[in-house]
């Protein structure tokens, strides 16, 4: 079945370098899917070739189940439905709220237009607004006039490139929940670029993460944050500790005690990466006795460093705060080991 948007095997190069090497992906009918990656993996220009604003050099890209672009094909963006919304905003300044927003539906007659731009800043809650000027909006507004301006046209389909990168910290929690909120009530099927791992965990109903040029994997956040398929994916979502060890009869030793690992890596050296969430305190004599090196408060939890006679390398723990410890106390850790990740050594993260 095609999505909403789909990309087919896209490769594109800027001076002869190749930055996008063969992504496919697919956003579903009213699907949100974040595009996710570390600064320069390519994410921005899979959404510009998705909007039209790049050329592909091999590959195909569908828009509701139409072709739009491929090698010999390329149809401009005004003609591919899309919507967009760039990190800036990029509103008229010369524009009012309400003739931003009625921008890109010039083409119906004006009652049943004048109606729809009503209901869109109903929407994003900016009714009041409509005859203010853009420079007279906050950051969190300018940004859901930038979004009610791409869902006037009625798009097949959103890209949203850092959409909330912009708003200072505090702003963007709320702001990001109320443009998922207008999104899925309109069913508008979306494709977000973001380098931020919390933010796609908060808002996408999948995850598709970048390197390099390549999709390395697909899933819900659950599938991508609890089953990483390689160190690179894991450590992109926060977890700062790892082990090495080998693999023998089926198991290898840590600290925290024996892990079994899969017949395929036997005999094979390894290394398991884990969260600081997988370390608890235990009662003393139950654990690994530990020092705490550093104890710092991050607002719910508390964040140890710990180090220990039989480990290279300090180790990073996050507890609940109501277990708060100080620098310097001896203290007993044991390990969810089910919350290990194993992966060959010669796998890079
Ligand atoms: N106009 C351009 N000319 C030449 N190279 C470019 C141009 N735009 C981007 N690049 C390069 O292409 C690669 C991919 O850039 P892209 O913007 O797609 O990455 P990104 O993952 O979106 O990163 P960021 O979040 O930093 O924008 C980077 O190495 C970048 O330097």
């Amino acid at each position: 079945m095609s999505g909403a948007l789909d990309l087919q095997d896209v490769q594109f190069a800027y001076d002869g370098d190749d930055v996008v090497r063969g992504v496919s992906l697919t956003v579903a009918p009213g699907e949100i899917v974040c595009l996710l990656g570390p600064s320069g993996c390519g994410k921005t220009t899979c959404l510009r070739i998705a909007a039209g604003l790049e050329r592909l050099t091999r590959g195909t890209v569908r828009v509701g189940g139409r072709q739009v672009a491929s090698k010999d094909v390329h149809v401009p963006p005004e003609q591919r439905r899309v919507g967009l919304v760039l990190q800036d905003f990029a509103l008229f300044p010369h524009l009012t709220v309400a003739q931003n927003v009625a921008f890109g539906v010039q083409n119906r007659d004006k009652s049943t237009r004048d109606q729809q731009i009503l209901d869109l800043l109903d929407q994003v809650d900016l009714k009041a607004y409509a005859d203010a000027w853009p420079h007279q909006l906050s950051g969190g507004q300018q940004q859901r006039v930038a979004l009610a301006r791409a869902l006037a046209p009625e798009p097949y389909v959103m890209l949203m490139d850092e959409p909330f990168s912009g708003l200072d910290v505090t702003l963007r929690a709320d702001v990001r929940q109320r443009a998922v909120a207008v999104l899925k009530s309109r069913a508008v099927p979306t494709l977000i670029v973001t380098h931020d791992p919390d933010e796609a965990l908060a808002v996408a109903d999948r995850i598709i993460i970048m390197r390099d040029g390549r999709v390395l994997q697909a899933g819900t956040p659950e599938e991508v944050y609890l089953n990483p398929v390689d160190p690179f994916v894991m450590t992109f979502f926060g977890a700062p500790n790892h082990l090495m060890g080998s693999v023998q009869n089926g198991k290898v030793a840590t600290l925290f005690g024996p892990i079994s690992a899969s017949p395929s890596l036997e005999g094979e050296n390894v290394a398991i990466y884990f969260r600081g969430t997988a370390l608890t305190l235990a009662k003393p004599g139950d654990g690994v006795p530990m020092r705490v090196e550093d104890a710092r408060l991050l607002g719910p939890v508390q964040r140890l460093i710990l180090t220990s006679e039989g480990l290279d390398t300090p180790l990073i723990m996050e507890q609940p705060r109501r277990h708060a410890v100080k620098i310097g106390e001896m203290v007993a850790v044991c390990a969810t080991l089910d919350e290990f990740h194993m992966f060959s050594a010669n796998t890079h993260g």
